[in-house]
């Protein structure tokens, strides 16, 4: 065996600084070098020796172990792609990113509010609600509409993005939650931004169509029922002006949607969806692992 000293500095290196130094050390710690601190000398197999380190520890890059490798990265299948490694969502990287979200104090109290109702787990997590905020930052959005609100996280969360003279169109069916959500649109300073929409959501965009509104929205968020998302969409659609931007939430559905053997109905719809929106030439569109799922289509 090979014998090489490294600094725990140096081996959270490997890898492309997948492994931060504090991690390396408590991995170091865990199999048995005792009081190991950062700056210290660690002798160690060396990993360009197949044989690898004496001791293995699951956590270092070179380890045998498979989970080091599968923890926090994903390699693509087909060799085509290169061993393309993207990012793999383990509960410690994601909590890494919650703390990397500028969440306000108001939609922090109102998702707190909201994690104790029934269906909490229904509302967009905090970063995918900065990436609606930033989305209606970067198109200087004017005019939107949310389809699906609940107690009101992720349209509360636009609504502030919005400009003083901005509009977001609301649709939900819900009126219970819908009182959750004018008390926090009242609190935050937006009520004047946001026209709440008590209804069927399609009932809501036919009736907008017909008024003349098509071509004058800016942005729409979907996120109500998923069996609807083509009929959704296609309203929408008429909507948004050319260039405006339609995000729609849960097309991973709960990774399900790559699963040939998962085929209940949401699951298909979602699905026929995704692939619809693949040949659709009227939009340009993103899928983003991002919460459940999001993907972004820009009307051509
Ligand atoms: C996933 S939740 C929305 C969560 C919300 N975007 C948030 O971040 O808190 C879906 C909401 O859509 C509403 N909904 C479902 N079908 C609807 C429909 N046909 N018309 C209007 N609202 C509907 C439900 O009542 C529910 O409150």
């Amino acid at each position: 065996m090979c014998l090489t000293t490294y600094t725990a500095e140096a081996l959270c290196l490997v890898e492309d600084s997948i492994f931060s130094e504090e991690h390396v050390v408590k991995s170091l710690v865990a199999v048995g070098f005792n009081n190991v601190q950062l700056h210290d000398q660690i002798s160690l197999g060396n990993p360009n020796d197949s044989t690898g380190p004496s001791t293995i520890c699951p956590c270092l890059p070179w380890s045998n172990s498979e989970s080091s490798k599968s923890d926090a990265v994903t390699v693509a299948t087909d060799k085509k792609y290169g061993s393309k490694q993207v990012i793999s969502v383990t509960p410690r990287l994601y909590n890494y990113i919650l703390n990397n979200v500028r969440e306000s104090k108001i939609l922090r109290e109102l998702r707190e509010e909201t994690s104790a109702m029934h269906g909490s787990q229904m509302q967009v997590s905090p970063d995918q609600a900065q990436l609606l905020s930033m989305l209606v930052q970067i198109l200087g959005a004017k005019r939107c509409i949310e389809v699906g609100v609940y107690t009101g996280y992720s349209s509360l969360a636009i609504a502030l993005a919005l400009p003083e003279g901005g509009e977001l169109i609301a649709c939900e069916r819900d009126a219970k939650s819908l009182e959750v959500a004018r008390r926090y649109y009242k609190r935050a300073g937006v009520s004047h931004k946001v026209d709440v929409k008590h209804g069927l959501a399609a009932d809501t965009l036919k009736s907008m169509i017909l008024n003349g509104e098509s071509c004058s929205y800016d942005f729409a968020f979907v996120d109500a029922e998923k069996r609807m998302y083509q009929e959704y969409f296609e309203l929408l659609l008429q909507l948004i002006r050319v260039g405006g931007v339609i995000v729609l939430d849960n097309v991973l559905w709960h990774g399900k949607v790559a699963d040939p053997l998962v085929n209940d109905a949401k699951t298909i719809s979602i699905r026929n969806f995704n692939k619809n929106l693949m040949e659709d030439e009227r939009v340009s569109t993103s899928m983003v692992a991002i919460g459940d799922g999001m993907i972004i289509c820009r009307k051509r």
